[in-house]
């Protein structure tokens, strides 16, 4: 067990592309907690996945034995926190579990948006915080201007920021010194019970659920029986141990100190981010405050393009959901897509996340349905009911009134493109918060419906602003606005999987943007088909599909037979991606590429 005042906890803060993996992987490699020959690059992104998009999704911890300059040897734990803002709680509870973080900025770029919510939350955490000036070894690296805006922007006292390159290594000295100089040591009482944060977990092959823990009071070893004070599970301990970033077991560990235990736990869901560990006999009095189940805000439908693939993909959600606690599924079927999963997640990367590994590592192809958010549907009855599906619409004859979610969002930007990101939220029902300036860029605060940030917000301020501006979000709670359903009629029959609540004011404009669509997507028949959108009983747009004049073969007259064989095969082969609807034939690129609409 290490002394109190040998330890240090801490994180990195930065701003995706910043460089926190690879001051991490700097920090562990001059400490020399793996040999060089073992150092892969970027260590703590574990997951391939991760790895190819560049993105932190599990918060990860490494611990380094660092001999000072005064010549005393320290722990330092490192957590390594999610990078996105649909991961926020998780960064919240990484938080809690240190003393101090690094703020990372990128010398030749700045303050990113990204950066200021996560200093937010180290702020909120009480962290001292080590401003660190990356990249210096670029030519374009104004280290001044940065810090005074790190000053101006954040808020912070940054004339003492380390300037480091973690590419070339200049500079890794002094953050290390600066972790045991200027970061503060845990405070913990080794004779009181125990008290651990569940910081994380993960499923791993060989050992099962892997929980990493913060201990917090009390002294945890092998073999002794715990509670999780939250989901009241009772296990046994099997194994103890720190990452180096290798698991190296332990026999025991006090307060301050940061590692992992497993104890025969069956899934992830049974271990919750911010639930409080303590002994089954001797309990601790009350549990860390702060905790918050997972909680998903995008559902969407996932079906196979291939219906027979259908218990593959259940196979796979189930095999997904063990390890991630906060995503969430059930059965659904859909007269369109036949049978599928409705689906909920953290927000929309972390949706494409799992789309992409279901069709990366299980082979699967998907459709999705359109992302949805949670509605709250309040009836004549006074009743409140959630609304993940806009195909559950109850009868809107019963609705008294319908509250949406609403986010508040921050956007920093490059001054010559914010008139364009004004527009956007403007369009996007946006309310605006707040304005300012900080050197020749501008910060806008938005208060915004989720739901017109879910489908394409981020894509059309990357496109508006040619990849200048940074967002970053949070949830803030709930409001009533005239939200109505769209229903899409093909041939008279109701398309449900094309269903989506819109704002009563916009419901025209995407209406008549999804006839059209869809009309060229779908092929001609042998009759007219009408395409409608409507809200309850009323058509608010119509397109018409004009019938095929005559059989596709007919021009292929008399003799030709292979011809005509060859035609009607390839008109089969089409078929086959084609769901009946109806009397109607509709391609699954439709569905795609109808919920993918711009405006
Ligand atoms: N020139 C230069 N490039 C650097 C430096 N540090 C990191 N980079 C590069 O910047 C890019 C991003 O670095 P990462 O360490 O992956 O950034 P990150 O903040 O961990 O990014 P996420 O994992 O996506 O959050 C990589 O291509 C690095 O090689 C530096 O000091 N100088």
């Amino acid at each position: 067990m290490t002394e109190l005042s040998k330890i240090r906890n801490f994180s990195i803060v930065a701003h995706i592309d910043h460089g926190k993996s690879t001051l991490a992987d700097r920090l562990i490699q001059m400490t020399g907690t793996v040999a060089e020959r073992d150092m892969q690059e970027q260590l703590l992104d574990s997951m391939d996945i991760e790895r190819e998009r560049g993105i932190t999704i599990k918060a990860n911890t490494v611990r380094i034995e660092y001999p000072a300059q005064d010549g005393q040897t320290y722990v330092l734990n490192l957590i390594d926190t999610p990078g996105h803002v649909d991961f926020g709680y998780e960064v919240s509870r990484s938080m809690r579990a240190v003393e101090g973080s690094l703020l990372v900025v990128d010398a030749s770029q700045g303050v990113e948006a990204q950066t200021l919510a996560n200093v937010y939350q180290a702020i909120e955490a009480d962290h001292e915080i080590v401003p660190v000036l990356n990249k210096v070894d670029l030519p374009a690296a104004e280290p001044d201007r940065v810090r005074e805006q790190i000053e101006d922007v954040i808020g912070i006292e940054a004339h003492d920021a380390v300037e480091i390159s973690a590419k070339t290594g200049l500079g890794i000295p002094d953050v290390l010194e600066a972790i045991v100089q200027r970061l503060p040591a845990p405070k913990g009482d080794r004779d009181a019970p125990l008290k651990a944060m569940l910081v994380d977990s993960y499923y791993d092959a060989y050992l099962g659920v892997v929980v990493i823990i913060r201990v917090i009071d009390g002294v945890i070893r092998k073999g002794d029986r715990i509670r999780m004070m939250r989901t009241g599970g009772t296990y046994g301990i099997d194994r103890l141990g720190v990452f180096k970033p290798a698991m190296q077991n332990i026999a025991e560990l006090g307060p301050g100190e940061i590692g992992f235990l497993t104890a025969s736990i069956k899934q992830v869901r049974d271990t919750r981010v911010g639930d409080t560990i303590t002994h089954e006999k001797k309990q601790c009095a009350t549990p860390l405050p702060g905790f918050k189940p997972a909680q998903p805000v995008v559902f969407c439908g996932l079906f196979p393009v291939d219906s027979s693939e259908f218990e593959d993909l259940r196979t796979a959600i189930e095999k997904l959901a063990l390890n991630d606690a906060s995503f969430s599924y059930e059965m659904e079927t859909s007269a369109a897509l036949g049978f599928g999963f409705r689906c909920g997640f953290l927000g929309l990367l972390h949706l494409e996340v799992i789309r992409d590994r279901i069709e990366r590592e299980y082979d699967i192809e998907l459709i999705t349905t359109a992302p949805s958010v949670v509605y709250h549907i309040y009836t004549r009855d006074g009743a409140m009911s959630e609304l993940h599906n806009p195909a559950d619409m109850p009868d809107p004859a019963t609705i008294d009134h319908i509250e949406e979610p609403r986010i508040k969002a921050t956007i920093l930007v490059p001054d010559e493109y914010l008139g364009d990101v004004l527009k956007l939220c403007q369009d996007r029902r946006g309310i605006q918060l707040d304005l300012t300036y900080a050197g020749s860029r501008a910060m806008a605060v938005y208060d915004l419906p989720l739901n017109e940030v879910v489908f394409d917000f981020y894509d059309r301020l990357k496109s508006v602003t040619k990849g200048y501006a940074s967002f970053d979000y949070q949830l803030e709670g709930y409001r009533q606005d005239t939200l109505v359903k769209m229903q899409v009629l093909v041939n008279d029959e109701p398309v449900d999987a094309l269903s989506m609540m819109v704002h009563r004011d916009r419901a025209e404009t995407r209406g008549r943007a999804m006839c059209e669509k869809l009309k060229e997507l779908i092929p001609r028949h042998m009759f007219k088909i009408p395409i409608q959108a409507a809200i309850g009983g009323r058509v608010i747009a119509r397109e018409t599909l004009s019938a095929m004049r005559k059989d596709v073969t007919a021009k292929c007259y008399g003799g030709d037979a292979t011809r005509k064989r060859k035609l009607l095969d390839k008109q089969k082969a089409g078929k086959k991606k084609m769901r009946q609807f109806g009397k109607v034939e509709i391609p699954q690129q439709a569905f795609i590429s109808a919920l993918k609409m711009d405006e």
